[in-house]
């Protein structure tokens, strides 16, 4: 059964239509959605939510219809939103206690699952201080941290990483990936910065417009379109023309030459061309996409 399943989800505002007839299936693991500002990425997940209604369609969370059951969804799913909503004036513990008490946990279970919560996310002493002198990584954590407080079996972060720098993004996102592999938590996360989330998704999501533009597995994402980097000794240009010769695909990317890897029998082609050729191997490797580029180069494809 997927954890998350839209059948032609459609929320339209006077002005725009934030989603647009959206049908997707999301399963297990960690899984980013992705897509540019104002995409839809924040409506699909209040709409998933219960806090604001469809216009048209369907959907479940764990089988749960999202109109019919969302009461028993919400006590399954940890929410953090996009944007600074945190009370200034209290403390993370009291906050998390607070929201771990209204999930229905007796007080001292609160404190307990409180404690163990905000030490996952890493914060430890700062958490008897006002959340108000807290810097944007702190707030974030916090965030994060009401999110899994009553133990759901999924969660939705809206943009976890917005505000932070290169440092705090690292460690957000393998808190992220940490939600999985740890607890077993499903998790649905989403991004502008496709890149971003390669590192820590199994499976990626795109929208654009409110309309899927693709889905699938990270793996896929980038197998599709694997290359083997070659360096050779010889002038590349020379090297290229021996390679097509050979029947290979081969474009040259500065000093490199990049095959397309079409199964394990490319690398015995190349390697036959280089020493028939006599082009002095350097170094051949295979060289993974990263799925930004397998993204640019599909819109390249669908603009021309
Ligand atoms: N309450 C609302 N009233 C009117 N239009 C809205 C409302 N909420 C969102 N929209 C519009 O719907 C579209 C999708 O917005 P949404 O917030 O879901 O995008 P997003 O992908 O989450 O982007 P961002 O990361 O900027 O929040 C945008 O054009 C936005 O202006």
């Amino acid at each position: 059964m997927p954890v998350i399943s839209t059948e032609r989800l459609t929320k339209r505002y006077p002005r725009v239509t934030a989603l647009d007839a959206l049908t997707i299936d999301i399963g297990d693991g960690v899984t980013g959605l992705v897509g540019a500002n104002g995409a839809g990425k924040s409506t699909l997940l209040k709409i998933l939510l219960g806090l604001t209604e469809a216009t048209s369609g369907t959907a479940t969370v764990l089988g749960h219809d999202i109109v019919s059951d969302g009461l028993a969804l919400r006590s399954r799913v940890g929410y953090m939103p996009e944007h600074d909503c945190l009370p200034g004036d209290m403390s993370a513990t009291e906050l998390v206690v607070h929201l771990a008490r209204m999930s229905g946990l007796p007080t001292s279970a609160a404190r307990e699952r409180a404690a163990d919560t905000l030490r996952h996310v890493g914060l430890y002493e700062e958490r008897y201080r006002p959340i108000g002198g807290y810097s944007t990584g702190m707030k974030q954590r916090v965030k994060l941290a009401q999110a899994l407080v009553h133990d759901p079996d999924v969660v939705f972060l809206d943009e976890p990483t917005n505000g932070l720098d290169p440092a705090g993004r690292d460690e957000m996102l393998s808190l992220v990936r940490r939600i999985h592999t740890d607890f077993g938590i499903s998790v649905l996360v989403t991004s502008h910065l496709l890149g971003e989330l390669e590192r820590i998704c199994d499976g990626v999501v795109i929208i654009d417009g409110g309309t899927l533009l693709r889905s699938s597995t990270v793996a896929d994402f980038t197998r599709s379109s694997d290359r083997l980097a070659l360096e050779v000794l010889a002038d590349p240009d020379d090297a290229l023309v021996a390679l097509a010769d050979a029947g290979l695909e081969v474009v040259r990317d500065g000093l490199l030459l990049l095959v397309a890897l079409e199964d394990d029998e490319t690398y015995d082609k190349v390697r036959d061309v280089v020493a028939d050729q006599e082009l002095g191997l350097v170094r051949l490797a295979p060289r993974r996409h990263h799925i930004a580029e397998v993204f640019d180069e599909e819109a390249t494809r669908v603009i021309s």
